[in-house]
């Protein structure tokens, strides 16, 4: 006679599930000061992101930068705040919601956030209680960097070391120059394009800033926006007729050298050289956001327009639109093979 499976007084066993968790950045619970100053303090003492040694920064960090870029910031999501939120969360969430259901019933699809709310941490521990056995851990930044992407990882390690029975992981490798990334950038930028009111002279690829020394000490980072930017400006070559993609790097952030040139910079000067009419794009963030929707699309335009131009465009980033959300699948499709049937 075989025993009832599991035996009594065994703990319950949920049936077994695989689990893909997407990891962004993270934004305040809400655009005031204290919920800022709150993320800041978590964002910016992460030392994957300022490469400074704690007793040094964090005077500098709790005594002068948490006392004044808080309300200065929290005025900036207050310009791009929506009814369901910050738009990276709002975004990031609606990403998650489509992708669950993509996989088959057996695939359970969540996301979590590097700094604030939902913690990696909780929402991976959530996971494995679901019976997910085998977790694919997705950082959405195609651009491999140790200030995004690794921390991302660390996190997501660090809470497995308090487990006993830890589920397998795979993560997700950067996808700069992958096929389908491009592909999706290429057929969005298109389509944005035709809809314009007027023909750019330019168009300007701005992605997020790091610290030249970064670079120097072998983050391949800018090789890769170097690569995403020749790669997407080789694909749109038929509809830009000659006109180049120019990449620039924003937000820059402290005194020290970062990598360039600057958004901003590059903006003031395009009228100057001719170049009266834009369009901007930020091909390394995969949901908009504050860097995107108040640094790009509000004070690059004012920016721009200041120095003489005369049409402004902010193409939205990939989001949750249907080239971005067919690239996503496509690549967890792909590093979920073994784990699932291929057909899926
Ligand atoms: C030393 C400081 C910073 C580094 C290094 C850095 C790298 C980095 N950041 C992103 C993506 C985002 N950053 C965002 C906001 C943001 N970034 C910094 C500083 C550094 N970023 C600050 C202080 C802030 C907060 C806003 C402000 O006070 O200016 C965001 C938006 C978050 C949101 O809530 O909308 C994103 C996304 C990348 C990709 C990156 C390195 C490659
Ligand atoms: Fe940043
Ligand atoms: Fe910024």
């Amino acid at each position: 006679m075989t025993s009832p499976h599991p035996p009594a007084g065994h703990p319950p066993i949920p049936p077994r599930k695989i689990g893909v968790l997407l990891t962004n950045l993270g934004t305040p619970d809400a655009p005031d000061a204290k919920s800022v100053k709150r993320y800041l303090g978590e964002f910016l003492s992460d030392r994957r992101v300022v490469e400074i040694p704690a007793i040094a920064w964090q005077p500098i960090l709790r005594g002068i930068i948490l006392n004044t870029r808080p309300k200065k910031s929290a005025h900036a999501y207050g310009l791009v705040w929506g009814e369901d939120g910050s738009p990276l969360a709002a975004i990031t969430r609606r990403q998650s919601q489509a992708l669950q259901g993509a996989f088959g019933q057996h695939v359970l699809v969540d996301y979590a956030m590097r700094y604030g709310n939902p913690p990696i941490a909780d929402r991976l521990i959530a996971m494995k209680d679901a019976g997910c056995e085998r977790i694919l851990i997705a950082p959405l930044y195609p651009q491999y960097c140790a200030a995004t992407t690794a921390t991302a990882n660390d996190r997501a390690f660090a809470a497995l070391a308090g487990l006993r029975w830890q589920p397998a992981i795979r993560t997700l490798p950067p996808y700069h120059d992958d096929p389908a990334y491009i592909g999706a950038l290429k057929d969005q930028v298109e389509s944005q394009l035709a809809a314009l009111d007027f023909t750019p002279d330019a168009i300007v690829a701005s992605f997020h800033g790091m610290p030249k020394r970064t670079l120097e000490l072998g983050d391949p980072y800018h090789c890769h926006c170097q690569k995403t930017a020749r790669l997407l400006g080789e694909a749109l070559a038929p509809v830009l007729g000659g006109r180049e993609v120019t990449i620039a790097f924003q937000s820059r952030f402290g005194p020290a050298k970062w990598l360039g040139p600057a958004t901003d910079e590059t903006l003031a000067a395009l009228p100057g050289r001719g170049v009266r009419k834009v369009a901007v794009i930020a091909p390394g963030f995969s949901a908009d956001c504050l860097e995107t929707l108040e640094e790009l699309a509000i004070r690059g335009r004012e920016s721009f327009v200041a120095a003489g131009g005369t049409d402004f465009a902010y193409l939205p980033c990939l989001n949750d639109g249907a080239p971005g959300m067919a690239m996503l699948r496509t690549l967890i499709r792909r590093e979920l093979l073994g784990w699932i049937d291929q057909d899926m």
